[in-house]
């Protein structure tokens, strides 16, 4: 799938320090890096409501930890999928009254312009869920053959004698490796995200969805020795990451709302399918972004678009400002103010930064390269360059190099072009 228009880097002098993440599985800060190349897989949109804030922050929050690996010295390597086949998104379309392909179509050329207007550099490779169906069923039927998965009789199918395949969780020793949460804890979420812990059949409520056999309605594809079907969300990403990255990735990042069931699944699969003792060297989350008190999601429809405010004549760069003045790990709400906020401190910092000259800036790109290298502390590091804006138009500065070293430390780093 084709992905977006990658933004110039410009290089700037030094280099960040070895970065590092709080991961959730270990709850350690940890180094992002575990080699030179960095392997980061990103779980990537369904492709309807797009692009809302919460959706934004993550992206940019991951986009920071790319930059600041790069600069640290680390090539990346970064996948990101879309789930282009998913319940919801033919929920969606059926509600809309559109074919699921044109929505999908839609909303993910919707987000390719979003992410481009928010600077956010694309996967080296961006795959379909569709286009990488044949991958997956090899996978699945290997999982049945090892004893990982089985069989369970799906007499709603459209065709006689059809089966669904279940993912079973007791055979993992490493299930809960991820969230923590006990099992009461992962029956409390695990229906509202797509889970179906009553379904007939099954031999533990929390096993997982690897194929659905097809029923009357729904898109199908050729699943071999599965039957014809369609395959579940969680072994999407478990095979993207593994035919694209191997397991473990260095990274695998995403909201909150996915440690569980989807992080927990994907790296319970992708453990079962490459023999790893783990799925990522670190799992890294971004906190649910709000509106008016609750969660910003599509279910609730409380949404702020990107697409909308960039229609409204905001500056995406005031977009993206409002976002990094934010930790990713901490859950906030989305407030207009914020916004105004961002316009405002980017206009004091192109007019600081507009000057032939101005303080001194090495200091402020240490902070800044700093604070990202420190879990990725956004907030922080804008408080540098407050800082040297402040000095600059108060005091002004008698080195005529800072503006540009500046200028292209904050593009470089934090994406933010002045
Ligand atoms: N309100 C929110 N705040 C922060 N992040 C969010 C919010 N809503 C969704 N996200 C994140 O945005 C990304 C895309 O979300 S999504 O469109 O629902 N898609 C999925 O979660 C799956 N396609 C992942 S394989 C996920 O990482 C999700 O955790
Ligand atoms: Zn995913």
């Amino acid at each position: 799938m084709r992905s977006w228009p990658t933004p110039f880097i410009p290089k700037v002098p030094g280099r960040a320090p070895e970065v590092r993440v709080r991961d959730t599985a270990s709850g350690e800060l940890v180094p992002a890096a575990r080699g030179e190349v960095v392997t980061l897989y990103v779980c990537g949109i369904t492709p309807y409501d797009a692009t809302h804030m919460g959706h934004a922050a993550t992206y940019v929050t991951f986009d920071l930890l790319g930059r600041v690996l790069r600069d640290s010295g680390h090539p990346v390597r970064y996948v990101q999928n879309i789930t282009d086949i998913d319940d919801p998104l033919l929920e969606r379309a059926e509600r809309d009254g559109l074919d699921w392909r044109d929505l999908a179509t839609r909303e993910i050329a919707l987000f390719r312009e979003d992410m481009t207007a928010l600077a956010v550099i694309p996967p080296d490779e961006y795959l379909g869920a569709v286009e990488s169906i044949p991958t997956f069923v090899g996978p699945i039927e290997k999982l049945v053959a090892d004893g990982w998965a089985y069989a369970v009789p799906a007499p709603d199918a459209s065709r006689e004698g059809a089966h669904d395949v279940y993912f079973d969780v007791s055979r993992d020793p490493r299930f809960g490796s991820v969230s923590h949460l006990d099992e009461a804890g992962m029956m409390e979420v695990f229906a509202e995200r797509g889970g179906d812990p009553d379904r007939e059949g099954k031999r533990n409520r929390l096993d997982a969805l690897l194929w659905r056999a097809h029923r009357e309605g729904e898109p199908e594809w050729d699943g071999a020795g599965l039957g014809s079907g369609r395959p579940g969300w969680h072994i999407e990403c478990a095979c993207i990451a593994l035919d694209h990255l191997g397991i473990p990735v260095d990274v695998q990042g995403g909201g909150t709302d996915l440690v569980f069931p989807h992080h927990e699944m994907s790296s319970a699969h992708g453990r079962a399918l490459s023999g790893s003792s783990s799925f990522a060297g670190s799992f890294v989350h971004q906190g649910m972004v709000g509106l008016d008190g609750e969660k910003m999601s599509k279910s609730k429809g409380n949404l702020v678009l990107v697409s909308r405010l960039r229609r409204d004549g905001v500056d995406p760069m005031a977009i993206r400002l409002a976002l990094l003045a934010r930790h990713h790990a901490h859950d906030w709400m989305w407030t207009h103010d914020q916004l105004l906020e961002a316009q405002q401190r980017l206009e004091t910092w192109r007019e600081a930064l507009s000057g032939n000259g101005g303080p001194v800036a090495d200091q402020t790109v240490d902070d800044i390269r700093a604070a990202l290298a420190d879990d990725l502390d956004s907030p922080r590091a804008l408080e540098a360059v407050d800082r040297w804006a402040s000095q600059a138009l108060s005091r002004g500065g008698d080195d005529p190099g800072a503006p540009g070293v500046l200028g292209r430390a904050l593009d470089a780093l934090l994406g933010i072009r002045i």
